[in-house]
């Protein structure tokens, strides 16, 4: 199973260049052959351009027919990062993910919105998570802040998650937190993780890119900088069992103990 990641650089408001900049990085990303390419969060306006109702995607149908198409054209899977979409008027943070034959498998509204940048007073929250599969591997996909919710992670991966996706607009102020964190959830939960930012600046928000491939050991197996780049990596999918049964924490859990 290969992944790649593609931490493009966003344009604030510009769909058709950020088309353009998905259509070039898979180009050169297939010279890899991955099995699975993944995008950041926002990949369709970035984070966020005013006012954000006129520039989200109605019902995510552009964004939606855009993927489907890739991924029949390269015969890949897309973790479609997340798009900002306009449905009954309300805005959402969603992430659809495509199998090679362009389908469907999952969409995905971000759960926890980021209080702090006031995305919660813009956007309306998920309610639901989702497991899937790709090429027969089990999937999910959680978006930036969710990352740092580990209560989420959890009720995700008792699902026997094998490659957690997180697409995210992560700044460089927390650098530190997007490595540490995301290692974390690897190491806690046994699986793949594929930390997959964007890169560049929006306003004052600078990005801190460092996309990561993480295995369910918590080594890092592929590291960007904070440039515009496309990393991949092999994933030994023999770890996971190796790992969960020389230190079975699914089974040592005690959830009859835990939020009393
Ligand atoms: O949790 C953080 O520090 C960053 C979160 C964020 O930027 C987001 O969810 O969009």
């Amino acid at each position: 199973m290969k992944v790649s990641l593609l931490q493009m650089q966003i344009k604030l408001g510009d769909f058709t260049s950020n088309q353009a900049t998905i259509h070039r990085l898979i180009e050169k990303s297939m010279e890899n052959k991955p099995d699975i390419i993944a995008l950041p969060e926002m990949w369709n306006v970035g984070f966020f351009p005013r006012p954000l109702n006129e520039y989200a995607d109605p019902n995510g149908e552009k964004c939606q027919s855009f993927l489907s198409n890739l991924a029949k054209q390269y015969n890949v899977n897309i973790v479609g990062g997340s798009i900002a979409r306009i449905t009954d008027k309300q805005l959402y943070n969603t992430n659809y993910t495509f199998d090679r034959s362009g389908n469907l498998v999952a969409s995905y509204d971000k759960i926890h919105l980021f209080s702090p940048a006031k995305e919660d007073k813009l956007f309306t929250a998920g309610n639901k998570y989702v497991v899937f599969e790709l090429d027969g591997i089990r999937c999910a996909v959680i978006i930036c802040y969710d990352l740092r919710f580990c209560e989420l992670v959890r009720s995700l991966t008792v699902q026997n998650v094998d490659l957690l996706f997180i697409p995210a607009a992560w700044p460089i102020e927390r650098k530190m937190h997007w490595e540490i964190l995301s290692q974390a959830r690897a190491i806690e939960n046994q699986c793949f993780v594929a930390a997959i930012n964007g890169s560049g600046r929006f306003h004052k928000f600078h990005l801190c890119g460092n996309s990561m491939l993480i295995n369910p050991w918590g080594k890092i197996l592929e590291k960007a900088t904070e440039a515009e780049s496309i990393i991949v990596a092999e994933l030994n999918l023999q770890l996971l069992q190796e790992i969960r049964s020389s230190i079975n924490v699914f089974h040592d859990r005690r959830p009859d103990l835990y939020f009393k």
